[in-house]
């Protein structure tokens, strides 16, 4: 295809040679004097019908849409820069303009400036519907044009989608828009007479047109025409004219770009937001079988006055579900709720069972324990396997007489509350081992509640991610495809509280709208492979807990889907038969 080139000070020059210097030097075949220009600063070549540019040699700055490049092949339209001096392609198809027509070259200040004012023009639009309509005002208003529109294109619908007028059907199936949408490249007709094919185009016809520009834009992997048109009493459009509607319309194209990802991330965040309403229970966020199994249990267990003992991992929800069953209960009474890890032996028995005045030092007045604070509500043991032997004991009166005595008093006083336990320890074992009192252990598991590990929980995972984002409210309102991956193949050891962190560390510290893998701490090209016995029994084990999440919790089923055993499923768990 037959191409010209266009110089920075308006100058069209056919590229006629199959290799065609650039430089300040006068022996070049295209003489620039521009800052950072070297005497032979580039070469363009013919590669059969294509045209490529590269440096002259090492050191001379070429850059072809921003990149600086060794070689790059370039289409009509492409605009690169040699040193300080921006040039473009140009398919030479269209009629070469007369001279005495041609605006005054384009300075690069005027093209800075052109293009400084229409990104803020855009800038402060976020919607894609109206960055466009004022991307096209934009630009009709800086090409100086008397018409202009933008025909939208997909598969074989078009359609004007904004226009500083109105455009008769004939001007949107016009041939000068099928070129475009052909080549990717610009059409610039300058004078619409001089070419006998063309001055019958429907579109020009129907406008009344002596000049136009047609010019694609790219959207993600859409493609549109911007047509830009002038009549009578208007020059014209020039090469200048040329130049800076592409530079306007790749930076429009580009906020639209950013626009559309922005939607579209709204569109995911609204989704999600939707589905996180739909799958919160109690504070409590998932839609995996698992958790609204747990759900099911927890409604059901609510209303009723046994005492719940919950077993699950470390930061899986414990206290939480605690707090549901508090709530469900419908008691007058609340929820206290005391750490038996946290304190030593001495302090919990106070804080328990509370004190007479006097009954050890610094005990300066009388005070109840939270075992009293609990009376017509919940009280809740956590890490209850922490607690020592020597107050369970004392414990199991409070369980099995309802009553408490305070330290240093010998009346009992009578109390009615429920009391729901947690642990992430294997109370039976320690039972059987003597650690734990067995006949504790019977009152308090009247009724078992499992809380199931972060990593049987399907993509709960992501929605409890995206929860924790949007409550910080930071600049990050989403998560990239890759991270998303890594959310869902992470094992969690810490379960949710270790995600929480994760997220919110990432949402504080991470610049983007979007949290990459490497903002969440999660692998990453860096971290070290695996050795393979190690991978194939985290995939296998990986495996095994989502069959058996999706047969809602069973392991009898999911063992059976898998075609396996139950003791095998049990092996590749890690635990016992
Ligand atoms: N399903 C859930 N949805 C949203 N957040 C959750 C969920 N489960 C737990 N969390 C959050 O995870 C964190 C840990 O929860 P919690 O303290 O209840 O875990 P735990 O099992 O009691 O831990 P531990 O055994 O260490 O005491 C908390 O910040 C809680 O808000």
């Amino acid at each position: 295809m037959p191409v010209l080139l266009l110089l920075p000070d308006g100058r069209r020059l056919p590229l006629e040679k199959p290799v065609v210097s650039v430089g300040t030097d006068a022996a070049c075949d295209v003489v620039l004097t521009a800052a950072g220009v070297k005497p032979s600063h580039a070469l363009l070549f013919r590669d059969g019908h294509d045209w490529s540019v590269s440096p002259a040699s090492k050191g001379c700055d070429v850059r072809v849409r921003g990149k600086r490049v060794e070689v790059a092949s370039l289409i009509a339209g492409d605009t690169f820069s040699v040193g300080s001096a921006v040039l473009t392609l140009v398919s030479a198809e269209e009629p070469l303009p007369h001279g005495k027509n041609l605006a005054a070259p384009a300075s690069s200040g005027r093209l800075a400036t052109v293009l400084a004012d229409f990104a803020a023009r855009l800038l402060v639009q976020r919607p894609a519907a109206e960055l466009l309509e004022v991307a096209m005002r934009g630009l009709t208003e800086t090409a100086g044009a008397d018409v202009g529109f933008l025909v939208w294109v997909e598969g074989e619908r078009r359609q004007v989608v904004c226009s500083t007028g109105p455009v008769p059907e004939a001007a949107v199936v016009d041939s000068l828009v099928d070129r475009v949408m052909a080549s990717g490249a610009p059409v610039w007709v300058p004078e619409v007479a001089a070419d006998a094919g063309l001055s019958s185009a429907p579109s020009v016809v129907a406008l009344k047109l002596t000049s136009t520009l047609v010019l694609p834009l790219r959207v993600g992997s859409s493609l549109a025409a911007i047509y830009l048109g002038r009549r009578v009493g208007s020059p014209p459009f020039s090469s200048v004219d040329l130049e800076e509607a592409m530079a306007l319309s790749s930076l429009a194209a580009l906020l639209l770009a950013t626009s559309r990802e922005l939607t579209e991330l709204r569109t995911q965040v609204d989704s999600l937001t939707k589905r996180i309403e739909a799958a919160t229970f109690e504070g409590l966020i998932g839609e995996s079988p698992a958790m609204r199994q747990l759900y099911r249990q927890v409604e059901r267990l609510g209303p009723t006055s046994l005492n719940v003992l919950i077993q699950g991992e470390t930061g899986t929800g414990k206290e939480w579900v605690a707090r549901a069953l508090h709530r469900r209960g419908g008691r007058r009474g609340r929820l206290v709720a005391i750490n038996c890890a946290a304190l030593p032996e001495s302090l919990i028995e106070r804080e328990l069972f509370g004190h007479a005045r006097g009954a050890f030092s610094g005990a300066g007045s009388d005070r109840a324990g939270l075992v009293e604070a609990a009376d017509g509500g919940t009280l809740f043991l956590d890490e209850i396997g922490d607690m020592p032997l020597s107050l369970q004991s004392r414990l199991l009166r409070v369980v099995q007489e309802r009553e408490v005595t305070r330290l240093g008093e010998s009346r009992a006083r009578k109390v009615d509350m429920r009391i729901v336990s947690a642990s992430h320890k294997p109370l039976q074992a320690m039972g059987e081992q003597g650690t734990f009192r067995t006949d504790l252990l019977f009152r308090l598991d009247e009724v078992r509640v499992e809380v199931p590990p972060l990593r049987e929980r399907g993509d709960d995972v992501l929605l409890i991610a995206h929860h924790v984002l949007s409550q910080e409210g930071r600049r990050a309102r989403g998560f990239t495809q890759k991270a998303t991956e890594a959310l869902r193949g992470h094992p969690f050891p810490g379960n949710v509280r270790e995600l929480v962190s994760r997220v919110r560390r990432a949402a504080v510290l991470a610049s983007g709208e979007l949290l990459g893998p490497e903002d969440l701490e999660l692998g990453g090209d860096s971290a070290p492979l695996t050795p393979l016995d190690e991978a194939r029994d985290a995939f296998v084990q990986r495996y095994v807990r989502e069959a058996i999440a999706r047969s809602g919790g069973s392991k009898k089923d999911a063992a059976q889907a898998l075609g396996i055993g139950l003791r095998s499923l049990f092996r590749y768990l890690g635990e016992e038969g």
